[in-house]
């Protein structure tokens, strides 16, 4: 796992969006796994910028999506698909025929659970996937005790998550669906490369735990280590708690210039 600590959120966007940029010159139908919530959003911002500079063509690039609500109308503007078309997709320049979601409006919660796992399969895998992490150390919508090898399946919610997320739903926790559709773990780890990004000191518990903590179920986010190419990358008031920070410093400042994320 490699720990970057950037001065703040903005970095943090340009960073993972240049590694974005990087991945589509070299392969321009690559399968980029997105993440809802705000942290995410100075990447997007980012990446747009680039694509509209000309830096890089992403018409080609395909766009998938980590999990979603279940039960909101269909284009309900807070539904994870609604989300993911308005900040990333429509941004991009890219229509719906690039865009791969779970359906969390179908009746049968588990068909379509399955039917998206094998759909990411078959699209290829997902090359390159975007988390932001839950206050509790949820990945997707993994909550603590998930399996570490769980598939793309049906959760409950804690009231913490539909607490942190009233602010979507007019603060009224009432609104925020106890079910979702999540990635499962298991499911996450097949990406070719992750990459985490956590900014401000209300993630520092959470950064802490997943990155020097053990490997454990009740802190979803500490099995990036065990991915082979897992990039965890924060802010300074979300390094606040590693007790490697320095470590962390100096050895992203030797990092060889050719080696990228
Ligand atoms: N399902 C999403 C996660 O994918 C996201 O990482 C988390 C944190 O959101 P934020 O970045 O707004 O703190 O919120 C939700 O629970």
């Amino acid at each position: 796992m490699e720990v970057v600590i950037v001065p703040d959120a903005m970095a943090g966007g340009e960073l993972i969006a240049e590694t974005m940029a990087a991945l589509v010159r070299r392969k321009p139908d690559a399968l980029l796994g997105v993440a809802t919530g705000s942290t995410p959003l100075p990447v997007y911002e980012a990446l747009t910028a680039k694509v509209r500079a000309g830096a890089v063509d992403v018409s080609r690039v395909r766009i998938c999506q980590l999990d979603e609500y279940v039960g909101l109308p269909s284009g309900h503007p807070e539904s994870y698909r609604s989300t993911v078309l308005r900040q990333v997709v429509e941004p991009l320049g890219l229509t719906e025929d690039s865009f791969l979601g779970p359906d969390g409006t179908a009746r049968d919660v588990p068909a379509a659970c399955a039917a998206y796992d094998r759909a990411l399969a078959e699209a290829g895998g997902v090359d390159l996937q975007l988390l932001g992490i839950g206050t509790d150390g949820h990945i997707g919508f993994n909550e603590p005790c998930s399996s570490l090898a769980s598939r793309t399946r049906i959760k409950t919610l804690t009231r913490q998550t539909r607490e942190d997320n009233a602010r979507f739903f007019d603060h009224d926790i009432e609104q925020v669906p106890h079910h979702v559709i999540t990635q499962g773990i298991g499911t996450i780890m097949e990406a070719r490369h992750l990459v985490l990004l956590a900014t401000g000191e209300g993630k520092a518990e959470a950064v802490a735990r997943s990155v020097e903590g053990p490997v454990a179920a009740v802190c979803p986010a500490s099995a990036l280590q065990l991915h082979p190419h897992a990039t965890v990358v924060v802010d300074e008031a979300a390094a606040s708690r590693l007790r490697l920070a320095d470590y962390f410093r100096d050895t992203y400042a030797a990092k060889p210039s050719w080696q990228g994320l």
